[in-house]
């Protein structure tokens, strides 16, 4: 479904993403991890179309994303920053509304049909109490959860997130990524996340690719990617890896 060709990037004379190359199939979703500077952020900006890779390219359903319109872009991809949506003074009910935009015609006012999704989607988020705030009043958790709604009435193929638990305590963070998981499973939706915190991603996506100074150093499930060596040589420190005692998936004790 998506699929990165040798994709390169370089500002200046810095090469920040050097011959990338990966594919993500619907339905699954790949963790992005690696150091401060690895390159993931401007990754997930080539992906999105927000950038231009210098070489290489980009294929979405075998469609290079560079050549589509905004609209376009905005109907299959959502992309959802670390800071959620900015503090606008509108509602929360409005600001999830603005998700179905990409999918309304030249002037066209949304319909009986957006509304009843907005209502749903404010339930399944467990927004509904908020409907009438204004967005600039709300927490950052709170505020990251009307991003998810609103990229959930958006209604894309791809959801790319960019460090989405930052700002969160681990209740929100769990919550989240639930929901976010919830939303793959349900609807065969694709994701690609940043993550800082490995054991998230490896409890949460289904697939690790793992960069380094500007180009991918691993691929793999959390098993293949959440060992000793690999990350020592990586992040420069010597973490010690447990099992979850539920899941018994690896974990990172530093
Ligand atoms: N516009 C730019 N001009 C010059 N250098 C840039 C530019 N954008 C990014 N860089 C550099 O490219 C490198 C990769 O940056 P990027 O933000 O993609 O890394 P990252 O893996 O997302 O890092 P972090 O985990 O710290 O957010 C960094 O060294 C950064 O300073």
């Amino acid at each position: 479904m998506l699929e990165l060709q040798q994709v390169s990037k370089t500002i200046g004379d810095k090469q920040i993403v050097h011959d990338v190359s990966f594919s993500l199939d619907k339905g699954k979703s790949i963790g992005l991890i690696g150091p401060n500077g690895a390159g993931k952020s401007t990754l997930v900006k080539l992906i999105s179309a927000l950038e231009k890779p210098s070489s290489g390219c980009i294929h979405f359903f075998g469609e290079d994303v560079q050549k589509w319109s905004v609209k376009k872009l905005a109907q299959h991809i959502a992309v959802l920053s670390q800071d959620g949506l900015a503090p606008y003074p509108i509602t929360v009910y409005d600001a999830v509304l603005m998700g179905r935009y990409p999918h309304l015609g030249f002037f066209q006012r949304e319909g009986k049909k957006d509304h009843e999704l907005v209502e749903d989607v404010l339930e399944t988020t467990g927004l509904s109490e908020f409907r009438d705030q204004m967005l600039d009043t709300l927490s950052g958790g709170e505020r990251q959860r009307v991003a998810i709604a609103k990229a959930m009435v958006q209604h894309p193929q791809l959801l790319i997130l960019d460090e989405p638990t930052t700002f969160l305590d681990i209740g929100h963070q769990r919550q989240i990524l639930n929901l976010v998981q919830s939303w793959q499973k349900r609807e065969g939706l694709t994701v690609l996340m940043v993550l800082h915190d490995l054991n998230l991603a490896a409890q949460f996506c289904d697939e690790l690719v793992l960069m380094n100074q500007g180009e991918i150093v691993n691929i793999g499930t959390s098993e293949q990617i959440i060992a000793r060596e690999t990350l020592q040589s990586v992040y420069q420190t010597d973490p010690e890896i447990i099992r979850h005692p539920k899941s018994n998936i690896p974990q990172i004790l530093l």
